[in-house]
């Protein structure tokens, strides 16, 4: 029994409907954004971020940029950025997102002085889109002493799916400056003899563990944390069936075979937030990755200036069998950090998901207090919260005579108006460098992580390896395969104009092939069958009126039997519907 869903007579809240339902109307609207790709340049080679020794500078706080000297030697040979008159640091490289204008100037702002390497590491933008199913046709049997050979046309293939999957050798987003597009292939059109189409190739988007996934401004699809995960995200379109699948008892001879149904796209954001239960913060220069490379296996560049560190790296500290805990160095802290100024607000945001910091501040600097100081109300600044996260100060380069005058000083202030022990340590000499990790690990355990993460796992798809990681697949697939009979009509005010819109509808439009001759046939009983005509006529729909279905417009005639759409020509009825609708 047919059934329609109420009118509306609001064809703006019709049309924004519909974008939800049909995913061809979010092709056409998302498609302009497709032309304004983000693009960017190749990924230097890591070795272009290892620099030699160099004399020793004092950085003061205030200083929002590296020495001049410090960026020509930042600049891989192929990535130019160039310090403008006013000293800032900029990005010669053009390439990168230009959306809006106030986004723009917004990042503009907030990547002040930035490198691209840097900006982009933990973003990007990539478009994906599924294969369109392959054509089926109308073939027909000639074989000798079969003079009235039946049906034979093949279904076309299935086109390719579109999959993410977690790789746990990559740390970094920064091959999606590249590499933007990911289409999966077509499915192949069915042929003759009943052979039907291939599969289309489907294509797998490789993504660093902790990769959090969302449709361009909308909403989160998928958190993907753990190496080997692999989502199925966008699958292929259905093949078209060929004139061989049509055939039945009221029609030997099915002139009819379906288009391909089209494949699905997105234009997807992917964020990464590492993955590290503790944090090592501080300014820079300050002996961050020289303490991560004492504790852990990494190697971090480590060098005699600011900046040395440009992306986070992460180190497993073991002390049992079965402890381990993942520590991420960042890049120094600034001031005016929150505000984007430096490196810091590019990977502040990676603290959020550590359980605690470890504050390492350079003991030889000329105000140990003040940089400690200042690196606080950077995090204060950018997000209350982080700056809540208990943490260990680790007062560092004791082995130099400048560390050890600052240290008494240092020490009484954070008791007295802090009331915490800083912990003194050379990571250079490992003096002291195990208390800290010890106090760190303490810290960490009493402090165990409550991210948000368990609380809606399954939204996410993250964590839980129970957890449906293909959820956003078949959510795509039901929105897809919703019923003919589910659709709105709208009426333009003061017009003959009406709109039926239904995902099942526009659907069932763009795979009918009007090249052949019984697809107009087929068309008009399923609008019958479906209750399309009755709802019209039902509302009052005149003589001559125009109907619009998934963008093609009809012309409303008047059949005796009372109601019924019809398509330009005459309208014919006689016919039942097929059976495999
Ligand atoms: N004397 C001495 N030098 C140290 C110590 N720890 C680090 N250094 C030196 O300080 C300089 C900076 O060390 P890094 O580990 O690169 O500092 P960082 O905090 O990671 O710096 P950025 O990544 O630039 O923010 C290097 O020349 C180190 O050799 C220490 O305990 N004693
Ligand atoms: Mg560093």
């Amino acid at each position: 029994m047919a059934s329609f869903s109420p009118i509306s007579f609001n064809v703006t809240a019709v049309f924004a409907s519909r974008s939800k339902l049909n995913p061809n109307e979010q092709r056409n609207l998302r498609r302009p954004e497709g032309g304004e790709a983000t693009t960017f340049t190749r990924l230097p080679p890591k070795g272009d971020f290892v620099f030699g020794d160099s004399a020793v500078q004092v950085v003061r706080l205030s200083d929002s940029k590296p020495p001049a000297s410090r960026a020509e030697k930042l600049i891989p040979e192929f990535e130019r950025y160039e310090l403008g008159s006013d000293g800032e640091f900029d990005d010669g490289d053009e390439e990168y997102s230009d959306e809006e204008e106030e986004e723009e100037e917004e990042i503009q702002e907030k990547g002040k002085g930035v490198p691209a390497v840097m900006r982009c590491f933990d973003r990007a933008k990539i478009y994906v889109k599924s294969g369109d199913g392959g054509d089926g046709v109308v073939a027909f049997r000639r074989e000798k002493f079969v003079p009235l050979g039946g049906p034979s046309g093949g279904d076309g293939g299935r086109g390719g799916d579109v999959y993410l999957e977690v790789d746990g050798s990559m740390n970094s987003l920064l091959p999606f400056r590249k590499n933007v597009h990911f289409r999966a292939g077509r499915g192949k059109h069915g042929q003759g003899q009943q052979r039907n189409g291939a599969k289309g190739e489907s294509v797998v988007v490789k993504v660093p563990p902790g990769t959090v996934v969302r449709e361009s401004g909308g909403d989160l699809l998928l958190e993907l944390l753990h190496p080997g995960q692999k989502a199925l995200l966008l699958p292929g379109g259905r093949g078209g069936r060929g004139n061989f699948s049509f055939k039945s008892g009221n029609n030997k001879v099915p002139k009819i075979a379906e288009n391909g149904e089209e494949g699905l796209d997105m234009w997807l954001e992917l964020e990464l937030k590492l993955v590290a239960d503790v944090g090592i913060i501080g300014a820079p220069n300050a002996g961050k990755s020289t303490f991560l490379s004492v504790i852990s296996a990494a190697q971090p560049a480590i060098a005699d200036y600011p900046f040395t560190t440009l992306l986070p790296n992460l180190g497993v500290v073991s002390f049992d069998y079965d402890s381990t805990m993942v520590v991420a160095d960042l890049p120094g802290l600034l001031e005016g950090a929150h505000r984007g100024f430096g490196l810091g607000h590019e990977f502040l945001r990676h603290t959020e998901r550590c359980s605690i910091l470890v504050h390492v501040v350079d003991g030889s600097s000329d105000q140990p207090l003040y940089e400690f100081d200042a690196v606080r109300l950077e995090l204060e600044m950018f997000d209350p919260e982080l700056a809540k996260k208990p943490y260990v100060v680790a007062f560092n380069k004791t082995d130099l005579p400048a560390a050890s005058r600052n240290w008494p000083s240092f020490e009484n202030a954070l008791r007295e108006t802090h009331g915490i022990e800083p912990l003194p340590m050379s990571a250079a000499t490992r003096d002291g460098t195990q208390r800290v990790v010890n106090a760190a690990y303490e810290l960490w355990k009493r402090n165990p992580m409550t991210t948000d993460d368990d609380d809606d796992d399954e939204r996410r798809g993250g964590r839980n390896p129970g957890t449906n990681l293909n959820r956003v697949a078949d959510e795509m697939e039901k929105q897809r395969s919703a019923p003919i009979n589910e659709f709105v009509i709208a009426q333009e005010a003061g017009t003959g104009t009406w709109h039926v819109s239904g995902a099942g509808l526009e659907r069932f439009v763009q795979m009918t092939n009007w090249r052949y001759r019984d697809s107009e046939r087929r068309f008009q009983n399923v609008l019958e069958a479906c209750g399309v005509d009755r709802s019209l006529a039902r509302l009052g729909v005149k003589e001559g009126d125009t109907v619009v279905i998934a963008g093609m417009e009809l012309i409303w005639h008047d059949s005796k039997n009372g109601g019924a759409t019809s398509r330009k020509k005459s309208f014919l009825s006689d016919d039942s519907i097929d059976s495999d609708l």
